[in-house]
């Protein structure tokens, strides 16, 4: 049996207005963005954390410390892709990657093959390879009040 892994990963941002609104890799145009030392990307940081915890490794800011002004407005998909490097490094491959995001707003659905494309990119796998799906939080607490999104990812990975 080759080594098989699981990974989880979760994020949260807070909204702010005049900020670019970065989602899995792709731009909204929107007056609003969210909040993060980074370009706060918070869909890419949960599947960066999903593979670095499959592969038992520290997690994104660990690598990538929000006190490094080298990090500060980083294009995300930057850092997924060195992690994926990492783990490539280290003989794992991807098997699939599945994500679930909590947003009252926008609305993630017209722009979902834009953003697997450009996260299967980055990861170094098929746009097949990965789920992106979105809800909102029904108005329920602070997500539900918009005062955020959270993003929740899973990662499979394997050695041959
Ligand atoms: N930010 C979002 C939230 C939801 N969607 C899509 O709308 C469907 C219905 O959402 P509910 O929260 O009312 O269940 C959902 O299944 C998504 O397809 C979205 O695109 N962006
Ligand atoms: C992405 C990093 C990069 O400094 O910063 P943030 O955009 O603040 O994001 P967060 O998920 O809060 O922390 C992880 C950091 O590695």
């Amino acid at each position: 049996m080759p080594p098989i892994r699981i990974g989880q990963g979760y994020d949260i941002h807070p909204f702010e207005d005049g900020r670019p609104m970065v989602l899995g890799g792709v731009t909204f145009d929107t007056p609003y963005g969210l909040q993060g030392h980074s370009d706060a990307d918070v869909l890419t940081h949960a599947i960066c954390d999903a593979l670095l915890g499959a592969a038992g490794l520290p997690d994104i800011g660990h690598y990538f410390p929000n006190t490094d002004p080298k990090y500060k407005g980083i294009d995300s998909q930057e850092l997924l892709k060195e992690v994926a490097a990492t783990l490539r490094e280290k003989g794992w491959e991807i098997v699939n990657i599945d994500t679930a995001m909590i947003a009252e707003k926008p609305k993630i659905y017209p722009r979902l093959a834009e953003m697997k494309a450009a996260l299967s990119q980055s990861a170094g796998i098929e746009p097949e390879q990965i789920g992106i799906k979105a809800t909102t939080n029904e108005k329920i607490g602070s997500l539900g009040r918009a005062e955020g999104i959270a993003a929740h990812a899973s990662a499979l990975i394997f050695k041959k």
